[in-house]
């Protein structure tokens, strides 16, 4: 079933420029321009390309963080234009880089993770200890966390928190953006197999936005290219004969002479 479908999106950002007689004109940088694809339920797609070639705008737009320049987005064969950000939220969460931002500093770790619950589950009252210790568990964290605040955490365990954060909201859809790459290799090792096992158990979908194309192809279906805003290459499997862009090529060169 297709959870995901993405029609001719674009995003242009207005810039304001001189030009040569020095009047203020509008230009506008097109961040995102015409993608086309679908996420079926329980893939795991990779999203990778060089810095500013729009992947996170794209998971901006999909979960309406910016709006859409044209186009259409649709979740489970709906279009999310007239759909509340509570109602995109259940079903859609993004995890992004940097943890430190995503946690307010003067809430517990349960406080942290009650307030999705207090948010999507209001008339679930009874459920949120369970729900918090389970996300908990699920990601290898004990019960003493909960009463910790986010600067008592390592870099690693403070991911772990988003993703939990992410998971008690019980969603279809989780996006990472960049995720887990300020971690090291070893870290990132442990929290990809432990995505893995989250998935398998809940079946959940991934779309997996990264520069690191090691950590994504091993993890991912399908890995989608971007390029200045462009959907370049689409690589299913390891299957790396046929691709066509000359960028798709240096990055699955590159990796190929990493790995040999
Ligand atoms: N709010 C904004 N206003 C104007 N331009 C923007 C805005 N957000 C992004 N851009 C521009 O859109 C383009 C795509 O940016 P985006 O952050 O999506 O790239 P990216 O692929 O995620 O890069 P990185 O891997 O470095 O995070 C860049 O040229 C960026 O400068």
């Amino acid at each position: 079933m297709i959870l995901l479908e993405l029609k001719n999106v674009t995003k242009a950002f207005p810039r304001r420029a001189r030009n040569k007689s020095l009047f203020v004109i509008k230009e506008y940088i097109k961040a995102v321009h015409q993608i086309n694809f679908t996420i079926a339920s329980g893939e795991s797609i990779g999203l990778v390309g060089e810095s500013g070639s729009g992947k996170s705008t794209l998971a901006k737009l999909i979960t309406k963080l910016e709006p859409l320049t044209s186009g259409e987005i649709c979740f489970r064969g709906q279009s999310i234009k007239d759909k509340s950000s509570q109602w995109l939220y259940k079903h859609i969460q993004l995890v992004f880089q940097d943890s430190s931002s995503s946690l307010f500093p003067k809430m517990t770790i349960k406080e942290i993770l009650l307030e999705p619950l207090l948010n999507y589950y209001p008339n679930e009252k009874s459920t949120w200890e369970e729900s918090y210790k389970k996300v908990l568990r699920l990601v290898n964290l004990d019960e003493s966390y909960l009463s910790r605040y986010p600067h008592q955490l390592s870099g690693g365990q403070k991911q772990r928190v988003c993703i939990a954060k992410a998971l008690v909201v019980r969603p279809e859809l989780i996006i990472f953006d960049e995720s887990i790459s300020s971690l090291d290799l070893d870290s990132q090792q442990v929290i990809i197999n432990m995505l893995e096992n989250i998935k398998k158990q809940y079946k959940l979908t991934y779309l997996f936005i990264s520069h690191d194309l090691v950590t994504t192809r091993k993890f991912c279906d399908r890995i989608m290219v971007m390029y200045d805003g462009k959907l370049v290459e689409t690589i299913e499997g390891k299957n790396t004969n046929n691709i066509k862009h000359s960028y798709s090529r240096v990055l699955f060169k590159t990796l190929d002479i990493i790995r040999n």
